[in-house]
């Protein structure tokens, strides 16, 4: 892959999607969300998204290979359209940013968009409300908020080192965040 990779990162309800929007709008980079693809897998019926669905409503992690196989057929079906790869909700591990950089490359930024647990439940709560997903519920929003401080908050430790990591307040307004994001991507070039 020649071009650039831009990780997002954040817990859940952070509002890594909200931002990935903005930032593919203005950018034209190629957004490539690892829930999405999973949700896709399972709205597709097939046996493999039956085993993920159940993964997720228990708000645990899908298997690492499952996950990065997907992406990275995302990114070959993109290879020749796309100015620069943005990628959400991975990696939420740290052994999954270092399969990352064996199979696929070294990001340039990430993008670590942090607002406190209670905020993040609240957003999740009343995203509930509409998103019909089978994760936006209190007990499942725990668990993943748990995890996300034992296993992803990590990462962002790890990829400081390499010093690509902009932390973004997301407690304030859309806009107001994404003015900070715009910064740091701006300072890419
Ligand atoms: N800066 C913000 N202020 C208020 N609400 C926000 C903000 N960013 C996102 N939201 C809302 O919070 C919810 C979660 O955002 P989303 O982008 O789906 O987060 P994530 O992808 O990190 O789970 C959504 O309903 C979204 O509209
Ligand atoms: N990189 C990854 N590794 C393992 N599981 C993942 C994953 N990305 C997503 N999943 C699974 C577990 C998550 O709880 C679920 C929803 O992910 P998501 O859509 O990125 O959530 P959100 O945007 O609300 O933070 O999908
Ligand atoms: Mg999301």
């Amino acid at each position: 892959f020649t071009a650039s990779f831009v990780l997002m990162s954040g817990g859940p309800g952070s509002g890594k999607g909200t931002q990935c929007e903005k930032i593919v709008a203005k950018y034209g980079y190629t957004h490539l969300s690892s829930g999405d693809l999973l949700r896709a897998e399972v709205a597709s019926g097939s046996e493999r998204g039956k085993q993920l669905q159940a993964i997720m409503q228990k708000g645990e992690l899908v298997p690492l290979d499952t996950v990065l196989d997907m992406i990275k057929e995302a990114m070959i079906a993109k290879a020749d359209v796309s100015k620069g790869y943005l990628i959400d909700g991975y990696p939420r591990e740290v052994k999954q940013g270092e399969e990352f950089e064996k199979k696929i490359g070294a990001p340039a930024l990430l993008l670590y968009v942090d607002a406190k647990a209670e905020t993040m439940v609240k957003r999740l709560m009343k995203r509930g409300e509409t998103s019909g997903r089978a994760d936006d519920n209190e007990e499942t929003i725990k668990k993943r908020l748990d995890l996300y401080y034992k296993a992803t908050e990590p990462v962002i430790a790890y990829y400081e080192k390499c010093s690509i990591v902009r932390k973004i307040n997301s407690e304030l307004p859309v806009d107001e965040v994404f003015a900070i994001v715009e910064k740091a991507i701006d300072e890419l070039k």
